[in-house]
């Protein structure tokens, strides 16, 4: 699904992301590290908003920089979300939905937008502006989700419904790639874990291999 070779991206002097190369498949995979050390660098290139520095990156089998048919396939939410903020959620879902297809009021219902849907985005909480930012990845009913962050700004009872929901995504064939500090939820059901640290890949591996190398559980 995604595949680089030697994947490197620099920013001025910073290297990002420094020879990273992988493939990942259909499922859940969870990737972890520390603050600066490339994760959000390396979901940016999945999502084509970064264009690498060198090397290569595929996103089923076409580059997402250039190809506007390789990202209808993915939704992507970043951290932080990414959002019209003179338009209402309501309008963003709609706009979204008639360049990528598929109708929203499923994922309205999902998500529990219903209640601020139709105030302006300026006015919303951070707790609502990530709950909208998730449930835009999903317009368009794309075969992956690429999530940065999804359970920042949520509160105690939001984080197990939103990971529930995204559990049910992924039962249901979704593939995922989530970037998040609060990792502990995803351990119950990611299939594969990868740290990147310092630009590069330092582990890769099932839930069980990585989270107990690193002690996690
Ligand atoms: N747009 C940018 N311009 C300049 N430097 C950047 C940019 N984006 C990232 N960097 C730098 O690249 C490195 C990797 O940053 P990145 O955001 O990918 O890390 P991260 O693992 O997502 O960190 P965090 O866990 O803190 O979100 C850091 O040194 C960061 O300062």
């Amino acid at each position: 699904m995604i595949r680089t070779k030697h994947l490197t991206k620099r920013f001025g002097h910073i290297t990002a992301l420094d020879s990273v190369s992988i493939g990942i498949g259909e499922g859940v995979t969870l990737i972890l590290g520390p603050n600066g050390g490339g994760k959000s660098t390396f979901l940016n290139l999945c999502a084509g908003t970064y264009r690498p520095t060198e090397g290569v990156i595929r996103v089923f089998g076409g580059d997402p920089w250039a190809d506007a048919n390789v990202r209808q396939r993915f939704g992507v939410s970043f951290d932080p979300p990414a959002l019209p903020k003179h338009r209402t959620g309501r309008e963003w879902l709609e706009f979204l939905a008639e360049i990528r297809g598929g109708s929203t009021s499923d994922i309205i219902e999902a998500f529990s937008l219903g209640g601020f849907l139709d105030r302006r985005i300026s006015t919303y909480s951070a707790g609502m502006m990530k709950r909208l930012s998730i449930a835009s990845a999903f317009v368009g009913e794309p075969e992956l989700v690429l999530l940065d962050e999804p359970l920042v700004n949520l509160d105690f009872d939001a984080i197990p419904e939103i990971v529930g929901l995204l559990e049910r995504f992924a039962s249901e064939g979704l593939s995922i790639v989530v970037v998040s500090h609060i990792w502990k939820p995803f351990l119950e059901f990611a299939d594969r874990v990868v740290v990147i640290a310092g630009g590069r890949v330092k582990h890769d591996g099932s839930v069980e291999e990585v989270a107990s190398a690193l002690s996690l559980i």
